[in-house]
């Protein structure tokens, strides 16, 4: 993994910079600047206390933490967020309770998503009239099988629920 240097200012001085938690992990942790508390399907922009200036060719992209998605249900709802290279504003993190009973309480600082820096390439879309053939071609959404579920009532299908 190389190091990419991004410059950084505090929108709000007293919140902790992003950090990675352990050498080698890919997202660095993003805190809340707002006590937030997400009742069940409820959403909320937050902000995290940082805007950064990210290189050329490079973007941002703001996932959830699987713990918390876990745990209470939390999530980001246009996850993953993309930040872009010319974007100086807030890093904001539009966050959804997941969760269909519990509410989820937020204090200020609390780590609610990660950022992962990456390299990205602008794609130079050319017309054609045909695309060229492929082993896959047009099968998608589950073409290739293995995804059949067994359900409590023994019926096949999605919807079930894996504890934690
Ligand atoms: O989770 C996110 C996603 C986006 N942004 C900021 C940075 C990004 O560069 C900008 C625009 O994001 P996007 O292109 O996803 O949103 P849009 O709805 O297309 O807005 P725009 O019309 O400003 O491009 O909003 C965030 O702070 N957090
Ligand atoms: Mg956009």
């Amino acid at each position: 993994m190389s190091n990419v240097k991004v410059l950084l200012t505090r929108v709000d001085p007293d919140v902790p910079l992003p950090e990675y938690a352990k050498p080698g992990d890919a997202g660095a942790d993003l805190v809340t600047t707002s006590d937030v508390v997400l009742e069940p399907g409820e959403r909320a922009l937050v902000g995290t206390g940082v805007a950064v200036a990210l290189p050329e060719g490079y973007a941002g992209f703001v996932h959830p933490r699987s713990g918390m998605a876990a745990k209470t249900g939390l999530s980001v709802v246009n996850t993953p967020g993309t930040i872009d290279s010319g974007y100086r504003g807030e890093i904001k993190v539009c966050l959804i309770n997941h969760d269909r009973v519990q509410p989820v309480s937020l204090r200020r600082g609390d780590r609610i998503a990660q950022l992962v820096v990456q390299k990205v390439e602008h794609a130079v879309f050319a017309e054609v009239d045909e695309l060229p053939e492929s082993s896959r071609g047009a099968g998608g959404y589950g073409s290739t099988g293995g995804h059949e579920v067994l359900t409590a009532s023994g019926t096949t299908g999605a919807g079930h629920r894996t504890e934690v």
